[in-house]
C-alpha cells in the first residue's frame, strides 16, 4: 500500500486479547485469521468470511497495528495530504488502547504517539530550508456537543462553515515546534476528558474524541503544502454484552446511536453511490469528518472485535460495517500551491523542451524533404523492390515525426496549461498590483489620517492642559467657595443665635403683655372709677341726707325763729343749730375736695396708664417687626445655605466626571483609534469646563446662585 494508491479508505480489523468474564467462557474464541481474512463461528450457525486490507491477531503489538495501514496515512500528511484514522467497535473492544495505547511504555504507544514520532522523524531528514509549521488540536464530542480538551473553560464549542469547510468555533490550536510539546499536550487533554469523565457516568464510552494535527511546509521560493490529519476514537457500539456499563445512560446511547447511524448511513450511500446527496449534516460527528468520508482524504477505519463468542453479534455487526466502508472511495490530492518562482522555472523548461522538438521537427522535414527527393528519382529510374525498401524508410521516418508531432502536441499542451498558469499568475500578479496599489492609497490616507490624529493629539492634548489648569482654577475656586460656605454657615449659626434670643424675647414681652394688656387696665381703671363714683354716691348721699337735716333744721329754725319772735326765749338753740349746719358744711366741702382729688389721682394714674401701654404696644411692634425681619433673613440663610450646597454637590460632580475623563483620555491617548471619542469627551468636559465660570458670575451678581 502506498500514498498514491487510488482507493483511500483501508479497514483493518483488529481483535484484542480476552479480557473479563471472556477468559472462562467456552469455547474461548469463535474467530479465525488467514492473511487479510477472518472467519467467525457464530455458536450453532453457519460460519462467516470476511476480508479486509489487513486483519490482526489478538496477540498483534502495537507497531503490527501502526504499520498496517496509520503510518502510510501520517507518511501522506507529510507530501501534503488529508488523513483520517477512525477506530470503530463495540465498548471495550479495544478502541482507546488502539489510538493512545499506553503513552509511558514505547511498545504499547498507540497510533497518536506514534505518528508524533513519525512526523518528527520526517521533519529531521527533510530539506533544512523547508520551513514546518504544526498546529494541534484535542477535542470531544460528547451528546451532540463539542469540548474542547485543551481548553477546559471551551464547553459546547460552535459548528460552523467557511469557505474551506466546516470548523469548530473558538477551538484551541495549539503551534508547536517539537514532539515533546505535543506529546504533553495530548496528556493534557486526556487529563481533561478523565476529568470529566469522572463528572458524568458512562460519559467515556459514549463520546467521540478527535485529535486533529496539521503540517504546513513552506518551500524557500514560497510555494507550501498542508496536510491535515484527524485521529478519531469514536463511542463505544451500542450494545456491550461484556462491559456494557449500568450508567450508560438512555440519552448517551441515543446519540451514540444517532452519530453512528449516521455515519453508518453516509458510508452506505457513498459506497452503494445510489444517490449524489450525502446527509454528512445529520451528525456533528460526520459535519465535521465529512472531507475524510468520499472527500479529500486517506482513510483508515480500524475496526476493534472482541475474539470472544460471547461478542460474537457486535463482532459480525463491527465486520459488516467495515465491509461496507471498504467499497467508499475517496480522492486525496496533495493540498499543494506553486509559488511563482517555481511556476515560471517550470515554464522555462517546458519551453526549452519545446524549441529542442521544434528543432528536430525541423531537422526531420529536411530529411524527409531529402527522401521524397530521392523516393521520386528512385521512382523514376529504379527498379519496383528497390522502391518497397525506400518506401519502408519513409514509413519509419513518417513514424517518427508523428511521434515526434505527438510529442509536441503534448508539448503544446503543457506549453497552453503553462501558459494558462502563467496567465492567472500574471492575473493574480496584477490583480496583487491593484491590491498594492490601493494598499498604497490607503497607507497614503493612513498617514493623512495619522497626521490628522497628531493634529488632534495636539489639540487634545493642549486641551489637556487647559482642561488641568482650568481643574485647578476650578479646585482654588471651590476651595474659597468651601470658606465663603464655611463663613456663611457661621453667620447663619449666628443668626439663628440671634432669632432664639428675640424668640426668647418675643415671649416674655408676649407674656408681660398679656399681664399688662389694655383691656386690664382700662378693666382696672374702670373699677377704681367705679369705686370712686360709688365713693361719691355714698357721699352725695350723706350730703343730700345733711341738706335735708339742714332743710330740717332750717325748717325747725325758722319754725323757732318764729316761735323765739314768738317766743324769744328760743336765742339760744338758734346758735346751736347754725353751728351745726357749718359744721356739716365744712364737712360737705372737705368730702367734695377729697373726691376731687381721688379723681384727679385715678386721672393722673390712667394717663400713666395708657401711657405705659402705649410704650409697651409700641415696643411690640418693634419686637414683631424685629422677629419677621429675623425669619426672613433666616430663610434668606436657609436658601442660600441649600443653593451652596447644590453648588457644591455640582462641583463634586464636574470634579468626578472630569477625573473620569482624563482616565479615559489617558487610556484613550495610546489609542489613536478612539480620539474621535476623546476629542467628544473633551468637547463635553470642556462645556463643563466654560459652563462653571458663568455660574460663579451669576452668584456673584446676584449675591447667591440662582
Ligand atoms: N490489543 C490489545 N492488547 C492488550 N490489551 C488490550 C488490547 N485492546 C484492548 N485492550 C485492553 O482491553 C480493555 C478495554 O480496552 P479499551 O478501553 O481500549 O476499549 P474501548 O473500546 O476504548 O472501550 P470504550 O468503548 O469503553 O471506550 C483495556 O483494559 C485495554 O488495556
Amino acid at each position: 500500500m502506498t500514498a498514491n494508491d487510488e482507493s483511500w479508505v483501508k479497514v483493518v480489523v483488529r481483535f484484542r486479547p480476552l479480557i473479563g468474564t471472556e477468559l472462562g467462557y467456552n469455547p474461548l474464541t469463535c474467530i479465525e485469521i488467514t492473511e487479510d481474512q477472518v472467519t467467525i463461528y457464530p455458536p450453532g450457525t453457519i460460519s462467516l468470511t470476511f476480508t479486509f486490507n489487513s486483519v490482526l491477531e489478538p496477540i498483534s503489538t502495537q507497531e503490527q497495528m501502526y504499520d498496517s495501514a496509520p503510518r502510510n496515512i501520517v507518511e501522506a500528511i507529510m507530501q501534503g495530504f488529508n488523513g483520517t484514522i477512525f477506530t470503530y467497535g463495540q465498548l471495550s473492544s479495544g478502541k482507546t488502547y488502539t489510538m493512545f495505547g499506553e503513552t509511558t511504555e514505547p511498545e504499547r504507544m498507540g497510533i497518536v504517539p506514534r505518528m508524533i514520532n513519525t512526523i518528527f522523524d520526517t521533519i529531521d531528514t527533510a530539506d533544512e530550508n523547508i520551513e514546518f509549521l504544526i498546529k494541534v488540536s484535542f477535542c470531544e464530542l460528547y451528546m451532540e456537543k463539542i469540548y474542547d480538551l485543551l481548553n477546559p473553560l471551551g464547553n459546547d464549542l460552535k459548528l460552523k462553515n467557511n469557505k474551506k469547510g466546516p470548523y469548530i468555533e473558538n477551538l484551541r490550536e495549539v503551534y508547536t515546534s517539537c514532539d515533546f510539546d505535543i506529546h504533553e499536550l495530548i496528556k493534557v487533554g486526556l487529563l481533561n476528558k478523565s476529568h470529566r469523565d469522572s463528572q458524568s457516568h458512562g460519559r467515556a464510552s459514549a463520546s467521540h474524541t478527535l485529535f486533529s494535527i496539521s503540517v504546513q511546509q513552506v518551500t524557500p521560493e514560497g510555494s507550501y503544502k498542508v496536510g491535515k490529519l484527524y485521529l478519531v476514537d469514536l463511542a463505544g457500539t451500542e450494545k456491550g454484552s461484556v462491559a456494557s456499563s449500568p450508567t450508560f445512560k438512555h440519552e448517551q446511547m441515543k446519540s451514540v446511536n444517532t452519530s453512528l447511524t449516521t455515519l453508518g448511513i453516509i458510508i452506505s450511500t457513498l459506497a452503494e453511490k445510489t444517490t449524489s446527496f450525502i446527509p454528512y449534516r445529520a451528525s456533528k460527528l460526520t459535519r465535521i469528518l465529512q472531507e475524510s468520508l468520499g472527500g479529500n482524504s486517506k482513510t483508515a477505519l480500524i475496526i476493534t472485535c472482541s475474539p470472544s463468542p460471547l461478542n460474537v453479534e457486535e463482532t459480525l455487526s463491527s465486520l459488516r460495517f467495515g465491509t461496507r466502508v471498504k467499497s467508499v472511495k475517496n480522492h486525496p490530492v496533495v493540498n499543494r500551491e506553486h509559488s511563482l518562482i517555481e511556476l515560471k522555472g517550470q515554464f522555462v523548461k517546458k519551453l526549452d523542451i519545446y524549441h529542442q522538438m521544434s528543432y528536430r521537427i525541423s531537422v526531420l522535414e529536411e530529411k524527409l524533404d531529402k527522401v521524397n527527393q530521392e523516393r521520386l528519382s528512385l521512382r523514376m529510374y529504379s527498379a519496383e523492390d528497390e522502391g518497397v525498401k525506400c518506401l519502408v524508410d519513409y514509413s519509419e521516418i513518417k513514424q517518427e515525426i508523428d511521434d515526434v508531432r505527438d510529442r509536441i502536441l503534448e508539448q503544446e499542451e503543457l506549453k497552453k496549461h503553462y501558459e494558462m498558469n502563467i496567465e492567472s499568475t500574471t492575473f493574480s500578479i496584477n490583480e496583487l498590483k491593484i491590491a498594492e496599489e490601493q494598499h498604497k492609497i490607503n497607507l497614503e490616507e493612513l498617514e493623512n489620517q495619522s497626521n490628522i490624529l497628531d493634529i488632534e493629539l495636539k489639540d487634545i492634548e493642549h486641551n489637556l492642559e487647559i482642561l488641568v489648569t482650568s481643574i485647578d482654577t476650578m479646585s482654588t475656586n471651590l476651595e474659597s467657595e468651601n470658606l465663603d460656605i464655611e463663613s456663611m454657615e457661621l453667620t447663619l449659626a449666628k443668626i439663628q443665635a440671634e432669632i432664639e434670643h428675640s424668640k426668647c424675647q418675643l415671649k416674655c414681652l408676649t407674656e408681660m403683655r398679656s399681664s399688662l394688656s389694655k383691656a386690664a387696665v382700662e378693666e382696672q381703671l374702670r373699677r377704681r372709677i367705679r369705686e370712686e363714683k360709688d365713693k361719691n354716691k355714698i357721699m352725695k348721699e350723706e350730703m343730700r341726707k345733711m341738706e335735708y337735716e339742714i332743710d330740717l333744721l332750717l325748717f325747725k329754725k325758722y319754725r323757732d325763729y318764729i316761735e323765739a319772735d314768738a317766743l324769744q326765749a328760743t336765742g339760744k338753740k338758734n346758735f346751736e343749730v347754725e353751728l351745726a349746719i357749718d359744721k356739716a358744711r365744712m364737712k360737705f366741702l372737705e368730702d367734695e375736695r377729697n373726691m376731687n382729688s381721688v379723681q384727679k389721682n385715678a386721672k393722673t394714674q390712667l394717663d400713666a396708664l395708657s401711657k405705659m401701654l402705649d410704650k409697651i404696644s409700641k415696643e411690640y411692634r418693634g419686637l414683631t417687626g424685629q422677629f419677621s425681619e429675623s425669619q426672613l433673613e433666616k430663610m434668606i440663610f436657609q436658601r442660600k445655605s441649600v443653593r451652596l450646597e447644590e453648588k457644591v454637590k455640582i462641583l463634586a460632580e464636574d470634579i468626578d466626571k472630569i477625573d473620569k475623563r482624563l482616565a479615559r483620555i489617558e487610556k484613550v491617548n495610546g489609542n489613536a483609534s478612539q480620539i474621535g471619542e476623546l476629542g467628544r469627551l473633551l468637547q463635553k468636559s470642556n462645556s463643563v469646563n466654560s459652563s462653571l465660570p458663568s455660574r460663579r458670575l451669576q452668584y456673584s451678581i446676584n449675591g447667591g446662585f440662582s
